[in-house]
């Protein structure tokens, strides 16, 4: 082989509701995406040549299986809230069923990308003998944030 860098990436797509407290305009209002994750993923042992005996990085399933669980668990069709957002907490928690996860922050595009990369990603990852090191959440079609790690 080259001895080129691998990376597969691994695209999941997902829908939430949120608001941008504070924000100048309309998104200061509760409002919803179809969110889409794009998840970098290379080996975490650089010392070979990052693939497996089968010739994968990772089995494109197996990203699948780890972070789109967590996804659909956690964030897909359920509201995305700053924990410091206390209105909008009460006014979801008021509606039945309610799916709601808190962040630290306001949950732009650039908080959930680091919160999946730093957050989420190394504990799921790690079993698999791979890390996500560049994550790319996409808020619409026309707007993504990048969150990436050092090589
Ligand atoms: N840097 C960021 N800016 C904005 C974020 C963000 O996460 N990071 N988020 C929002 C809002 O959530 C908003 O829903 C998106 O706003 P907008 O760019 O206006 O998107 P639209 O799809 O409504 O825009 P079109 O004009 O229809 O393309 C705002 N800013």
């Amino acid at each position: 082989m080259s001895g080129a860098n691998l990376t597969v990436v691994r695209r999941i797509e997902f829908c939430a509701g949120h608001r941008l407290l504070g924000h100048e305009g309309k998104c200061a209002a509760l409002h919803g995406h179809n969110y889409a994750a794009e998840f970098h993923v290379t080996a975490l042992d650089s010392s070979g040549t990052g693939l497996d005996d089968v010739g994968r990085v990772v089995d494109f399933a197996a990203i699948k299986e780890e972070l789109k669980g967590w996804i659909d668990r956690e964030w897909d069709h359920g509201f995305l809230l700053w924990e410091g957002d206390e209105a909008a907490i009460a006014a979801v928690r008021a509606v039945e069923p309610c799916k709601l996860f808190t962040l630290p922050a306001n949950p732009t595009a650039e908080v959930l990308a680091e919160y999946l990369l730093t957050r989420v990603c190394p504990a799921r990852l790690a079993p698999l003998g791979v890390r996500c090191t560049r994550l790319e959440l996409w808020e619409t079609p026309n707007c993504r944030a990048v969150a990436s790690l050092p090589a």
